[in-house]
């Protein structure tokens, strides 16, 4: 069913590190009206050669700015990528850079209180003058805890350092983002999934968001 539309319905994939966003758009590769847009994490650890997530993570206080500032771009580009089909699903979003990952960087102080106003003046700008907002939010909802087996089990090289207490700053900015909408911005409504609930178990799960999706992008083509 190929429907033109002007804009289609956007879902983005939120989460904590480790709690299955890729799993969970990989269950939608089977619908031919979703295009899915996964974390362009490979144009990450390869900027002209140069792995920004590994600097970032070995060395964050001089590279945390850098890093942000090149994820941002990478977002805007998926946001702004053209889809011809209704739905668009992406795993996060220039929200969850500003909120969650810039956000903790400048509350840790990793990163300086200029190079934050900085990229808080592109997101503000981005925000004020290109529409690239959601029309559901997926919020993978897990337990600090349980992310951080995940990670270790993953074992992507660059995150082998990460400490628990990084991952349950992260869940707390996530809850704030999503569940407690501290941020006005980006107003979507959010469905929230347990992603604590392992493989076999989060099918099921999933498929409740499925019948969300897609009953939700038809009313929004038809209409
Ligand atoms: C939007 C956004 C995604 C994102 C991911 N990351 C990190 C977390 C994971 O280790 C890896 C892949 O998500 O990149 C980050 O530091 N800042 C980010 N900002």
């Amino acid at each position: 069913m190929s429907i033109p539309t002007t804009k289609p319905f956007t879902v983005f994939v939120e989460g904590n590190i480790g709690s299955g966003k890729t799993t969970f758009l990989e269950h939608f590769r089977r619908f031919e009206d979703i295009t899915l847009l996964t974390e362009p994490v490979e144009e990450w650890r390869n900027l002209r050669g140069w792995n920004l997530l590994d600097l970032m993570y070995k060395d964050p206080a001089k590279w945390a700015m850098t890093f942000q500032a090149y994820v941002s771009l990478t977002m805007l580009e998926m946001h702004r990528r053209p889809t011809t089909t209704p739905v668009k699903l992406m795993e996060r979003s220039i929200y969850s850079a500003r909120y969650c990952f810039v956000e903790h960087m400048m509350k840790s102080g990793v990163m300086h209180p200029a190079q934050f106003a900085v990229l808080d003046e592109w997101f503000r700008f981005i925000y004020q003058q290109i529409p690239i907002d959601a029309d559901l939010i997926v919020y993978l909802k897990t337990t600090p805890s349980v992310v951080y087996d995940r990670i270790k089990k993953r074992a992507r090289s660059e995150e082998q350092c990460v400490p628990l207490s990084y991952i349950e700053e992260l869940h707390k900015l996530h809850e704030d983002w999503l569940i407690n909408r501290v941020h006005a911005e980006c107003p979507a409504p959010v469905l929230v999934i347990d992603a604590d609930l392992d493989l076999s178990q989060i099918t099921e799960e999933y498929k409740k968001s499925e019948h969300r999706i897609l009953r939700q992008a038809v009313d929004v083509v038809m209409n």
